[in-house]
């Protein structure tokens, strides 16, 4: 079977800094998917490279064997991604961001009406209906471009930390979204610091350290008998280091 997310040998450098150095992953059809890895390590790089946002200096991303830069009008519309640090046209309201990118997206404007109704009714967001998205919190700006990835009903979620700044009420609400997108058919793939929501939520993961594939495979495979997070620190981490400083605090 064709995988969801395929990427191959992804290079990518700032400067002399090597962010993301021959990364390959593959992300299964149905799998939901869990990225980690800590601050700088790759994640956010590894991501905009694979969904066509930041042209790689090596390697291929395939979206359902669609190559993402050779052929990105099929592969974009297969995916639907939730970037991070969005940047979002701010001077319009929620419904209106959705609208524009959903007539972009060359859905009818009937459609586009509905499933707005629907996205910003249960994403919450219906009292910030008529609110510009500047004057969104952090948390709100989550929601409305998960509604963005949602819109057009993609096969494929790439979202980067998508319960960052969101609420406990609503991330339990998204966790319910994202668990019916995967039973319906769907493939996710999501970035996160949090080792319990990975585990909670994913089948798959692929630990990142360093601009390199630490790990990866099911969850149980890369976990074996320890939890997720001994088993993170374990592959990428010296976690004491930092309690050894800070003696004057
Ligand atoms: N536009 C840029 N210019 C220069 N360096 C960059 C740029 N974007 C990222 N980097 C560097 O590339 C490395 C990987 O960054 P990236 O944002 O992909 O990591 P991340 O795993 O997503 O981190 P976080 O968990 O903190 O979001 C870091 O060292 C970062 O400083």
């Amino acid at each position: 079977m064709t995988a969801a997310l395929e990427i191959n040998g992804l290079v990518k450098a700032y400067g002399e800094k090597v962010a993301v150095d021959r990364v390959t992953l593959t992300v299964p059809q149905g799998s939901f998917y869990g990225l980690v890895g800590q601050n700088g390590a790759g994640k956010t790089t590894t991501l905009s490279m694979a969904v066509g946002l930041l042209r790689p200096d090596a390697g291929t991303a395939r979206i359902f064997g669609a190559d993402v830069w050779s052929d990105p009008a099929t592969a974009k519309q297969l995916v639907g991604v939730l970037p991070d640090g969005m940047a979002m046209p701010e001077r319009l309201t929620g419904r209106e961001v959705l609208t524009y990118l959903g007539l972009l997206r060359g859905l009818k404007k009937e459609v586009v009406t509905e499933r707005a109704t629907e996205l910003l009714s249960v994403l919450e967001l219906e009292g910030a209906e008529k609110t510009l998205v500047i004057e969104y919190s952090t948390g709100m700006r989550k929601k409305i471009g998960l509604a963005t990835a949602l819109l057009h009903a993609p096969r494929l979620l790439v979202l980067d930390e998508p319960f960052e700044a969101v609420d406990p009420v609503s991330a339990a609400t998204i966790k319910g979204i994202l668990r019916g997108f995967v039973e319906g058919g769907g493939s996710i793939v999501l970035s996160s610091h949090v080792m319990a929501l990975v585990e909670q939520l994913c089948d798959h993961v692929g630990v990142i350290d360093k601009g390199r594939v630490a790990a990866a495979g099911t969850l149980e495979d890369v976990r074996g008998a320890a939890t997720l997070e001994d088993r993170f620190v374990e592959l990428v981490g010296s976690g004491s280091t930092a309690a050894k400083g800070l003696s004057w605090l």
